[in-house]
């Protein structure tokens, strides 16, 4: 005897809904593969778009840290309109089926004419700080520069992304014997450039930071208590993650931040100091702020291997021309002396390009990653250098140049 079906049995089993399970395939129906922070990221189409998700993710007093610039902010808002007044000159019918962006970048072999800039605090924008930074430049074969105000010990970035080109950033502190024992620190850890920071010999006027009493590491006051109910996630990371402060500094200094801070910047410091450096670093030496011709020449006549060109993403002196109108004339006076990389305000592959084609070897970006790390952390910086990347090759393709020896001035006219 064959058992009735079950409606039969039970008049109610009809109107069971059937499994998802099985209406999955009916429906077509797949369950997201994505976490949210991950849709986050996969929906932003480039840095502008990584950006406004940093600002949703990150406390406002933060995210003006990053965001913001010296004073009324004309030199960053400046380079930015140089970048997007450049035009392109692309030339037709020659192969781009393979687009090979790879260089050397002071030495390190590099997957595009790209660096991740030294950036300050970098465990204040996400918990994950400088590791997540490292890891994703290693696992995009691009070099990362960690800062002396770096929240990251530069044994601990080593440890955690042991086969990423590693540059060491360095702020030449008051006390030279101490400045020196870090330089060998970095030494012994295989970073292999110094890029000697030289456009800070004090902080710049951020006024963003002044209005919002922005305070390193951001202390509890009532207007921080307030702004957890809107950015709940990162005050849970922050308060239980212990260690944001500074990391390289000697523990003779104490704890006391403000004090450190004092230590850490030096207004003494002169070419002397290059000539010193040359000395003790036997690595790539970079001289990382210079914004005159004279000062490019006379750091290389002084020992430096390269320069970085960078008014600092804006951040120190307002009101200074251009950098990037400078790139073609310091080219062409340094020769092969040394090389020229550039950065400050660059958020785009189409600017990497262009820059590259004025002559410089590569660039670096600090906001361009920091908005991912807000956004995402390790994923995130991942996230940005993704769409970097695709930007540099389909701009790379469009202006048919299948390498980077093939972007050539010609390509480009500067406004
Ligand atoms: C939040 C932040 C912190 C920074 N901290 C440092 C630093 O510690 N040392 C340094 O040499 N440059 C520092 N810079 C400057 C960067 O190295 C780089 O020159 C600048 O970010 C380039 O401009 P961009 O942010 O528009 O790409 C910092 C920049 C930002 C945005
Ligand atoms: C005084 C500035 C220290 C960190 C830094 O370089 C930056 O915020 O741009």
């Amino acid at each position: 005897m064959t058992t009735p079906p079950a409606e039969a049995r039970n008049p109610h089993a009809r109107r069971q809904l059937p499994k998802p399970a099985e209406l999955a395939p009916l429906l077509r129906l797949r369950r997201p593969t994505l976490n949210p922070v991950d849709r986050r990221l996969a929906r932003a189409t480039d840095i502008w778009e990584l950006r406004a998700a940093a600002q949703r993710a990150a406390p406002k007093a933060v995210f003006d840290y990053v965001d913001g610039a010296a004073e009324e902010e004309l030199t960053l808002s400046r380079i930015r309109q140089e970048y997007r007044a450049i035009e392109f000159r692309p030339r037709v019918l020659r192969d781009v089926s393979m687009i090979d962006p790879s260089t050397t970048l002071l030495g390190s072999p590099a997957s595009l004419p790209l660096a991740f800039a030294p950036t300050g605090y970098t465990r204040m924008m996400h918990h994950e700080g400088e590791i997540a930074v490292g890891r994703a430049a290693q696992r995009l074969g691009i070099p990362y520069g960690l800062s002396t105000v770096g929240t990251t010990t530069p044994e601990d970035l080593r440890a955690s992304c042991p086969d990423a080109s590693l540059w060491f950033q360095l702020y030449v502190w008051k006390d030279r014997a101490e400045t020196k024992r870090l330089v060998e620190r970095a030494r012994d850890r295989g970073y292999t450039a110094l890029l000697f920071t030289v456009d800070t010999p004090i902080a710049g006027n951020r006024q963003r930071d002044t209005r919002n009493g922005l305070t390193i590491p951001p202390e509890l006051t009532l207007r921080t208590i307030a702004g957890m109910a809107t950015r709940p996630a990162w005050w849970i990371n922050k308060l239980t993650t212990p260690t944001m402060g500074f990391a390289c500094v000697p523990e003779a200094w104490g704890s006391d931040e403000v004090d450190m801070a004092g230590n850490m910047f030096d207004p003494a410091v002169t070419y002397e100091d290059l000539e010193w450096l040359r000395t003790i670093w036997p690595g790539t030496l970079v001289v990382k702020g210079v914004q005159t011709i004279e000062d490019a020449k006379e750091s290389v006549a002084r020992g430096a291997d390269a320069i970085v060109l960078s008014n600092h993403g804006g951040r120190q002196l307002d009101r200074t021309s251009s950098v990037l109108r400078l790139l073609p004339e310091v080219v062409r006076e340094l020769g092969n002396d040394a090389e020229v990389l550039i950065d400050s305000g660059i958020l785009r592959g189409a600017d990497v390009v262009a820059a590259v084609a004025l002559g410089a070897r590569g660039v670096l970006v600090g906001r361009a990653y920091l908005y991912g790390l807000m956004a995402g952390g390790e994923r995130g910086v991942q996230r940005a250098g993704e769409l970097l990347e695709q930007e540099i090759r389909t701009c790379m393709a469009l202006l048919g140049a299948r390498t980077v020896d093939d972007l050539t001035p010609d390509l480009v006219r500067l406004a």
